[in-house]
């Protein structure tokens, strides 16, 4: 039986979705953790924890170098939340181009029993624009920009994106009428909405600083609803303040930001409707069943993408450098104890390969004695035997 750790609020259906082969927090040595945004940058890993799964899209809260040399998969669930991005991204271009916010405060501050006479003339302080016929640019076009991107045109809106690193399956997901710009500072330009969804790496932080704000138009609206830093907040609260950035709507709070005039700050809720929330547990949860009853690497973010059909009774994983004869080394251990190969794959990602062998016998001798040789290598950093069910 396996052990599963959880973290942060991992939703019921998700927890539900476990077979009796799993056991969810209550055991000394979890094989696998299911989280959400909760910080692993500084944890120690206990030897027995073999894939970390991240319920939701980032996963900078993660150490995957580190983890990855402690032979750990580590794994995400890609566009299980993207819908609910996008609904809320769409809800706040509606709510600032409407003036909702300062809308409602100001109803709520005039509450005489009769307004009428008055709200008739105030009310064109809130006097609104439309988003049919403006433009946004999208910086980042995956699972959660390519939705912004395709519901944008169907309100009417002109949109441009730019993603240098876009896939080809999210490149099938986007609208033919979606504008590709070359450049960051060209896709903006123009623009009445910028709104960013990239993962949060060395990259791209503040992707979104002074030189991408000065080729904005003034007035722009800019959204980041990707993480903390992507969006330079020193940079954009000086263009708030000279009225460059008309609004700037957040799901990331920091004191330099906090209680400005034209600053929305919502609480890291992009991801946080029911539906997301389940949808991630139960593709997590599945994500952790897979890996550790087949060593399915679908979605991996640390290992190549490996699925193969689980047919012999046994199966031999390995994590290792991505260095030439690590397959040889591993053939000849097998070879040498007598046990034939019926199966192989191997793949790379970077610097880390996966390699997965599947045979028809292995007495548990043979099978421990295949373990400690093959852990000896120095470039192999996780080998797993899986017996089918
Ligand atoms: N606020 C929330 O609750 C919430 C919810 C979901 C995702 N997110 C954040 O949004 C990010 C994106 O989510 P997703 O599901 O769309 O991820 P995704 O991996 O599907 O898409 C990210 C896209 O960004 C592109 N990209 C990477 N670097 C880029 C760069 N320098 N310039 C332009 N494009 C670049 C990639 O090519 C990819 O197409 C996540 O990594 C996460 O940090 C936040
Ligand atoms: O990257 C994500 O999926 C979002 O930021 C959601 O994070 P959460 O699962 O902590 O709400």
């Amino acid at each position: 039986m396996y052990q599963v750790k959880t973290f942060n609020a991992i939703a019921q259906s998700g927890l539900d979705a476990f077979t009796d082969n799993f056991q969810i927090n209550s055991g000394e040595d979890p094989d696998a953790y299911l989280i959400r945004s909760v910080n692993l940058r500084d944890a120690e890993f206990p030897e027995s924890l073999k894939t970390i799964v991240r319920a939701g899209a980032g996963v900078n809260n993660v150490p995957v170098h580190a983890a990855t040399e402690h032979g750990i998969a580590v794994f995400n669930t890609p566009g299980s939340n993207a819908n609910a991005v996008k609904e809320l991204v769409l809800g706040l271009m509606i709510a600032t181009s409407r003036n909702l916010f300062a809308a409602n405060q100001y109803s709520n501050e005039h509450t005489e029993a009769d307004v009428s006479q008055r709200t008739e003339k105030d009310k064109t302080k809130f006097n609104g624009t439309e988003l049919y016929g403006k433009k946004l640019a999208v910086v980042g076009l995956g699972h959660v920009g390519s939705l912004v991107a395709n519901a944008a045109l169907e309100l009417g809106m002109t949109v441009v994106g730019y993603d240098p690193l876009m896939s080809t399956d999210a490149a099938w997901n986007i609208n033919n009428q979606v504008k590709r710009a070359a450049s960051i500072r060209r896709a903006v330009k123009d623009a009445d909405f910028v709104t960013v969804h990239v993962p949060k790496n060395d990259d791209t932080l503040s992707l979104i600083s002074t030189k991408e704000i000065a080729a904005m138009k003034q007035g722009v609206v800019l959204f980041n609803y990707s993480r903390i830093g992507i969006a330079n907040n020193k940079a954009v609260l000086k263009a708030v303040q000279d009225k460059k950035i008309s609004q700037y709507c957040t799901d990331f709070g920091e004191p330099i930001i906090a209680d400005q005039p034209n600053v929305t700050i919502t609480p890291h809720i992009g991801g946080s409707t029911l539906e997301a929330e389940s949808n991630g547990a139960v593709q997590g949860a599945n994500t952790v069943m897979n890996y550790l009853e087949s060593g399915d690497t679908t979605h991996a973010v640390n290992l190549p993408s490996m699925r193969i059909p689980f047919e012999a009774p046994f199966r031999l994983t390995m994590i290792h450098k991505n260095v030439p004869n690590m397959v040889g080394q591993i053939a000849t251990h097998l070879a040498d104890l007598g046990i034939n190969i019926e199966n192989m794959s191997n793949a790379a990602r970077k610097d880390t390969a996966y390699t997965m062998i599947d045979v028809n016998t292995l007495s548990k001798a043979d099978g421990d004695a295949l373990v400690k040789e093959l852990n000896e290598i120095p470039e192999i950093y996780r080998v797993r035997i899986i017996k089918h069910n």
